[in-house]
């Protein structure tokens, strides 16, 4: 069957958070399409880990089976990590349901997911070859649950400050305009990764980046792109100055931004909304604001993160490794 979640923002759009039940047990997570554990707090954990977290009783599951001698650890983009064993049970988003779902559950994790309350664990829906659990890797939910899907695909409907959706098994065409984009995905990294090889500022002209490459990435907050991008764009944007103190590109909240499309496999320029790249106040006035578009390393990976999932639908096809974009209806 399918399967149907909201995806509710924490304050600022940070993150994203569903309810996943696991051994019956409903939990609100992060789903992630650039990595590959489900990881969740639990009761093993440490008590101060656990404090004002859901945590997981595999105790109380009368699914839950460990794992004997497999473990995980997993570290993110930002230094972030988790660590711990593992055993299977029962997992259930939104009637989409894999009875034996690899569910790691965290010995340790670090301070950034202790004080994030909100958030009680990840999962990643990226590709299997990424998952962490040794000695045998192990699968993601949508690997898993892929053959019993209608078809092959499950949506992120992220939305600024309103609840959206991720959807398994189904591509709602109430949720987008027109028709979708679609483009090959390069699988090899593990990543839903595609060419992007050309941008636009505004009504500017259409700007070459040989060799482009990006990924279509939930779990992170902001959009990081090549530096010639990003100068290029904020090089339209008065008042905007590379803030080595905060960490990155500010400008004046009151700024006028302008859209910026990027090139999707060749196929589709994505346009991100200008508003969605005034990403948060830096000072408590609200004078400074920190911009969603940020710069990652000259020629490295792109990854579009949850600033472009706010003006695109996209559909993840993991039967034939694409990806289908639109705008937001
Ligand atoms: C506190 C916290 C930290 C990091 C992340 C996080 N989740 O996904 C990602 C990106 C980066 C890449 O690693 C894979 N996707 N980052 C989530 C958190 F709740």
């Amino acid at each position: 069957g399918t399967g149907v979640v909201t995806a509710t923002p924490e304050q600022g759009d940070v993150e994203y958070l569903s309810p996943v039940t696991i051994g019956g047990q409903t939990i609100n997570m992060d789903f992630d399409s650039g990595s590959s554990d489900l990881w969740v707090f639990n009761t093993e954990l440490a008590a101060g880990s656990q404090a004002g977290h859901s945590n997981f009783n595999p105790e109380t599951s009368t699914t839950f089976q460990l794992l004997q001698g497999a473990s995980f650890e997993i570290s993110y983009g930002d230094g972030s990590g988790a660590a711990g064993n593992v055993g299977t049970d029962t997992v259930n988003i939104g009637g989409a349901t894999v009875t034996n779902q690899a569910v790691e559950l965290a010995t340790a994790v670090s301070s950034s997911f202790v004080q994030d309350t909100q958030s009680n664990g990840l999962v990643g829906l990226a590709f299997s070859k990424l998952n962490t659990i040794k000695p045998v890797q192990q699968k993601t939910f949508f690997d898993n649950a892929i053959a019993t899907l209608p078809i092959p695909v499950f949506t992120a409907d992220l939305r600024h400050a309103a609840v959206g959706a991720y959807e398994f098994g189904n591509i709602d065409s109430t949720k987008f305009n027109g028709s979708l984009s679609w483009t090959d995905v390069n699988a090899t990294s593990g990543f839903w990764q595609f060419s992007s090889q050309q941008f636009a500022v505004g009504t500017g002209p259409t700007m070459n980046l040989a060799g482009g490459q990006a990924i279509a990435d939930t779990g992170t907050t902001l959009m990081i792109a090549d530096p010639s991008i990003v100068n290029a764009y904020y090089s339209q944007v008065q008042g905007a100055v590379n803030n080595e103190t905060v960490g990155g590109v500010t400008f004046p909240c009151a700024a006028q931004l302008p859209d910026l499309a990027v090139d999707i496999g060749g196929n589709y320029m994505a346009t991100v909304r200008g508003d969605d790249i005034n990403f948060s106040p830096v000072d408590a006035a609200g004078t400074t604001c920190f911009g969603g578009l940020q710069a990652g390393t000259a020629g490295g990976l792109q990854i579009y993160g949850d600033i472009m999932f706010k003006s695109q639908f996209v559909a993840f096809n993991g039967g034939n490794n694409s990806i289908g974009m639109a705008p937001h209806q």
